[in-house]
């Protein structure tokens, strides 16, 4: 019998039908064929699908749960895990990068040099009558969308509510407006705000509110100015409580505070770039959206080193004709939306993406995503407008992928400039910089201070070294400046406190000297890609799930192999008990262990017949 089970493997192996998820097996990545025969979108069906096979539910729920925090099951942990695996080969491995596993747990010093202290926090405001919290950019995004949708449909553009929603009572609580139609002009200021709502200050969106009457959609009352709010979780470490910490937020820092040893690993010289996967924590204000915003996520984080004076990238010629959909800061800023389809190439010689090194990995991105199953017509690249970018940041693009609640952030990409390792650097003293062997050496003329440390130490004792640190720190134009004075027979400098010291030239003597330098220090720019890996497993989840017309009940998941949890079923046809391990060995011996043919490498057994 086993022989025979060997010989026949291939009848065997059952294909699952096509009515579960175990439909994994529709080798197609290209959705767009798939959904010529599809019915339209359900968003509570797949739910209901993702809940039923455990790929995800709420964490602690036998406890009511808390928001914004989430278990993936067995498909949902399998299908995370190939998401990570194709990413690590995609860009750890193809791209020679430096992997890190670093802490979570990070003292507050860290976070206070870094900004996050001062400056991680989103505009909350609270409901007047109930205290509900809510987020302040969010809240206007829900209502102002909900008045044009109502516009819309009042106008007759809108698809009218479905009538086969038979599970009202679930769905999502979200911001509705009635059927109303609004005067041109008030949709134009509308979708204007909506096209760059994220460019809004905390007090900007306060007076959005006032000025377009906008309340909290749950109990219509209305809401508070906006109060930052820091997203970090604060904790302490050790017993005594003295040193406070907070868990990561990111996992940027982590990267940062390793720089001299990753430089050191990789011979001293840029660009390289390190990655890291691993969880971060941010105490959202209103997690109602899923895995698209949660308190504890899985993040995959690169970051570029590279030289500030050639931002240019080896490979950028592999993907200068990679065609994207470009929706830039300009567009927006004039209350747009609409996009350019563009080759990188022609974004970066345009000056539309600020350099070769961030467009080479908005492509890789892009190819990434579309290779795990995103649907390349609804992924797009948004750049970051002047006030939503970090102030240090010279260019920032998000991938935003669209789903059923509209486009959806899923990885950023910015040009941080040198700023965290400069900052860290300055705080700790300890030099993140890269030096490099000048193939000339450069020759330049300076004026040089030089201290007569006998007449130095006697004249200023205690202070000596307060007023050498001012003299030191004095640019050229402050050299000759003084130069002069002591020309005249003396000069008075004062200190950050508002101590006067009188210097003479027998104390000190500025000249003009040449200075030979072979070594170039620079502190390298860091391009950071940034995924959030919930939101693309969620978005990938709506981008594969489809029913047939004729059997609408039934969902579909139509997962690339190369992502799909479930790769090859071999179940037995009948519940004898003798079939269990002969289904075990036909396992063992399946010409799939060890040399799995197109990324087919996971096997479940799962007993069929009953
Ligand atoms: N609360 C969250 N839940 C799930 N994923 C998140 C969350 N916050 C951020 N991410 C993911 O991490 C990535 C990088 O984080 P980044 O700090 O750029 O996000 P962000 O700009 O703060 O996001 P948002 O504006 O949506 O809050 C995002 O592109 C996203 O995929």
């Amino acid at each position: 019998m086993l022989k025979r089970l060997h010989q026949n493997f291939h009848r065997y192996i059952r294909l699952p039908s096509d009515h579960t998820f175990h439909c994994a097996f529709r080798y197609s990545s290209n959705m767009s064929t798939v959904n010529k025969t599809a019915h339209e979108f359900d968003k509570q069906r797949l739910e209901a699908l993702l809940n039923r096979r455990f790929f995800y539910a709420p964490a602690f729920e036998i406890y009511g749960g808390v928001a914004g925090l989430y278990d993936y099951g067995p498909p949902g942990s399998s299908l995370q895990a190939n998401i990570i695996s194709e990413w690590r080969k995609h860009f750890i491995v193809e791209e020679h990068m430096l992997e890190l596993d670093t802490t979570i747990m990070t003292p507050a010093p860290v976070f206070e040099t870094s900004g996050h202290v001062a400056r991680f926090a989103d505009w909350m405001v609270k409901d007047t009558k109930t205290g509900d919290v809510l987020r302040a950019d969010h809240l206007v995004k829900n209502v102002l969308e909900a008045r044009v949708a109502g516009d819309k449909e009042a106008r007759g553009v809108a698809a009218q509510p479905k009538e086969d929603d038979k599970d009202k009572k679930k769905k999502k609580k979200t911001a509705k407006a009635a059927a109303v139609q609004l005067a041109d002009e008030v949709v134009k200021e509308y979708e204007s705000i909506l096209a760059q709502l994220d460019n809004y200050s905390g007090p900007e969106l306060g007076e959005l509110c006032r000025k377009h009457a906008i309340k909290n959609p749950d109990t219509d009352n209305e809401v508070t100015e906006p109060v930052q709010f820091n997203l970090m979780f604060a904790s302490s470490i050790g017993p005594t409580g003295q040193h406070p910490g907070f868990l990561r937020p990111e996992t940027a820092q982590g990267h940062f505070l390793n720089f001299s040893r990753l430089l050191d690993f990789n011979n001293g010289r840029v660009p390289f770039a390190s990655a890291q996967i691993g969880r971060s924590f941010r105490n959202e204000i209103s997690p109602r959206a899923g895995l698209l915003r949660v308190r504890e996520f899985t993040m995959a984080e690169i970051e570029h080193y590279v030289d500030p004076e050639d931002k240019r990238h080896e490979r950028f010629a592999d993907v200068r004709d990679t065609v994207l959909v470009l929706l830039d800061r300009h567009v927006q800023s004039e209350g747009s939306t609409e996009v350019k389809h563009m080759s990188v190439g022609e974004a970066v010689d345009k000056g539309i993406i600020a350099n070769e090194t961030l467009g080479y990995f908005i492509a890789r991105i892009y190819q990434y995503l579309v290779k795990i199953g995103i649907n390349p017509s609804r992924l797009r690249f948004r750049q970051h407008m002047a006030n939503e970018m970090a102030h240090y940041a010279t260019d920032c693009w998000d991938a935003e992928i669209h789903n059923s609640t509209g486009w959806t952030e899923c990885v950023g990409c910015a040009d941080r400039a040198a700023y965290d390792l400069s900052v860290h650097s300055k705080k700790t003293g300890h030099p993140l910089v890269v030096r490099q062997a000048l193939k000339e050496p450069i020759v330049t003329e300076k004026e040089a201070a030089e201290f007569n440390k006998k007449v130095f130490g006697k004249t200023f004792k205690g202070d000596a070294a307060t007023v050498q640190k001012i003299v030191e720190s004095m640019d050229e134009p402050q050299l000759l400046k003084l130069k002069g004075e002591l020309a005249q027979g003396s000069a008075t400098i004062t200190s950050e406190d508002g101590k006067e010291f009188t210097l003479t030239p027998e104390a000190l003597t500025i000249e003009r000297k040449t200075f030979k330098q072979s070594i170039r220090e620079f502190t390298p720019n860091v391009i950071e890609p940034s995924f959030g890996l919930g939101r693309i497993l969620y978005t990938l989840l709506e981008h594969s799930f489809w029913s047939r017309e004729q059997d609408v009940e039934r969902g579909v998941l139509s997962l690339p192999p190369l992502v799909a949890p479930t790769k090859v079923l071999i179940v037995p046809l009948s519940a004898r008990e003798e079939f269990t391990p002969l289904v075990q060995e036909v396992c063992k011996s399946s010409p799939f262990q060890g040399r799995p043919p197109y990324g087919l490498h996971v096997l479940h057994l799962i007993p069929l017949a009953s």
